[in-house]
């Protein structure tokens, strides 16, 4: 599992599972570097999963690198976006896997940003009960969080992420050069959860990210190799200890309970889902302050480092006749809820985060000041 690259510039973060265990290697340009593929599970043919937006721009770059190690490198092309993530989508996956007779060896590589490599790994985990599979991400948001960590998914209209598995890659390459031709606002979105481990996990993070916020925006490559690096550090840390969400792991749901609630009440796509998340941050903060665990200088530090993202901080109205009711509905199917009972990430100011749940009337109250705020 542990290749030396040190030599070749390659940063590497270890998730370790034990015998799941694997590297995230972090440099620019590794997808055009043969050596960053090397020993990966040996099979006869690769299947690059990527979409319509990303194939133009990066396949034909990891098909020339992936072509020394495998007899056979197949592709299939899904449609782009969040709205996508669906029953269809993974289909067209079985579609090509089969089509081309591919065995139950086949690995196959997610190349593009969190919704190909969602549908990528759970392709992976249910083809043939299981083929091995290797994240490419494309995207910051990729990069700093969905490509690791084994957590696979498509979405229900009722609920994010809904139907999937814990199912981990073989490996993750982060090829930083990629995010050059990352449009703007997925930029910011990535950027909702580098600020997350800040508050969750490391203080000190979180004041690195707002003096170098102008550095992010603008690319600086250095700051987005440090970003990244160390957001898949403390993802490492979190699921090394908690893979299936057990206790610990759910911190890592900082905003998302908020958020989530945004994505499937607008409509897949609507929101991306950084914007989500970042907003969902905001409510999450200001949820933590009625509950009495920060103050309100701390909900105003949380909203302006969100702000300076290129993040919306004022929630959407979901539904004009009954707004708090809406969200309060789409929040009890999360995955956190327990019988029924909506449990939130709250933040204590010093860098850590707890489950805790919160009468509907203050969760109500967040609701009404984030849509007017
Ligand atoms: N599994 C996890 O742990 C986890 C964690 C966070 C988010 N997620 C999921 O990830 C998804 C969001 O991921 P995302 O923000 O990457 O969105 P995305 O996958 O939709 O990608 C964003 C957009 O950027 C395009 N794109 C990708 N790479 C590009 C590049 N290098 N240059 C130009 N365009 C590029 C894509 O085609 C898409 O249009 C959501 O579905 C979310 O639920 C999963
Ligand atoms: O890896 C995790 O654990 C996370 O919660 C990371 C989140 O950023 C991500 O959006 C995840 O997909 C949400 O998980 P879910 O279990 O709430 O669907
Ligand atoms: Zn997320």
């Amino acid at each position: 599992m542990h290749r030396d690259l040190s030599l070749l510039g390659v940063e590497q973060v270890v998730i370790d599972l034990g015998d799941r265990s694997y590297c995230i290697d972090i440099a620019a340009g590794l997808l055009d570097r043969a050596d960053a593929f090397s020993g990966l599970p040996s099979a006869s043919a690769a299947m690059i999963v990527t979409n319509e937006t990303v194939a133009p721009i990066y396949l034909e770059r990891l098909r020339g690198s992936l072509a020394p190690h495998y007899r056979t490198v197949l592709h299939v092309v899904l449609p782009d976006g969040e709205s996508f993530k669906t029953w269809d989508t993974l289909n067209l996956i079985f579609d090509a896997l089969l089509g081309a007779a591919c065995d139950r060896k086949t690995v196959l590589f997610a190349l593009g940003g969190g919704v190909v490599g969602d549908v990528t790994g759970f392709a992976a985990a249910a083809f043939m009960r299981g083929v091995p599979f290797v994240q490419v991400p494309t995207t910051l948001l990729a990069q700093v969080d969905s490509s690791v960590g084994g957590k696979t998914a498509i979405n229900h209209p009722l609920g994010k992420n809904m139907i999937g598995a814990f199912y981990q890659p073989q490996r993750v390459l982060c090829d930083l050069a990629t995010l050059d031709t990352l449009p703007e606002r997925e930029l910011s979105a990535g950027l909702a959860e580098v600020i997350k481990y800040g508050p969750i996990a490391d203080m000190a993070f979180l004041d690195w990210i707002e003096r170098n916020m102008g550095a992010l925006r603008k690319r600086d490559p250095q700051a987005l190799a440090h970003a990244v690096k160390r957001s898949c550090q403390i993802k490492a840390e979190v699921v090394g200890q908690d893979e299936r969400e057990s206790g610990l792991r759910a911190i890592l749901n900082f905003g998302h309970t908020f958020g989530h609630a945004i994505e499937a009440g607008m409509g897949y796509g609507a929101w991306l889902h950084g914007e989500a998340v970042g907003c969902g941050m905001v409510m999450a903060t200001r949820l933590s302050a009625r509950m009495g665990l920060v103050d309100n200088a701390f909900v105003e530090r949380i909203k302006a480092v969100v702000e300076a993202a290129g993040l919306p901080v004022h929630a959407p109205v979901l539904d004009g006749a009954d707004n708090v009711g809406r969200y309060l509905s789409l929040m009890k199917l999360d995955k956190k809820s327990e019988a029924g009972e909506i449990r939130f990430v709250l933040v204590d100011g010093s860098g850590r985060a707890l489950m805790k749940g919160a009468p509907d009337a203050v969760v109500g109250e967040v609701i009404v000041e984030s849509c007017v705020a």
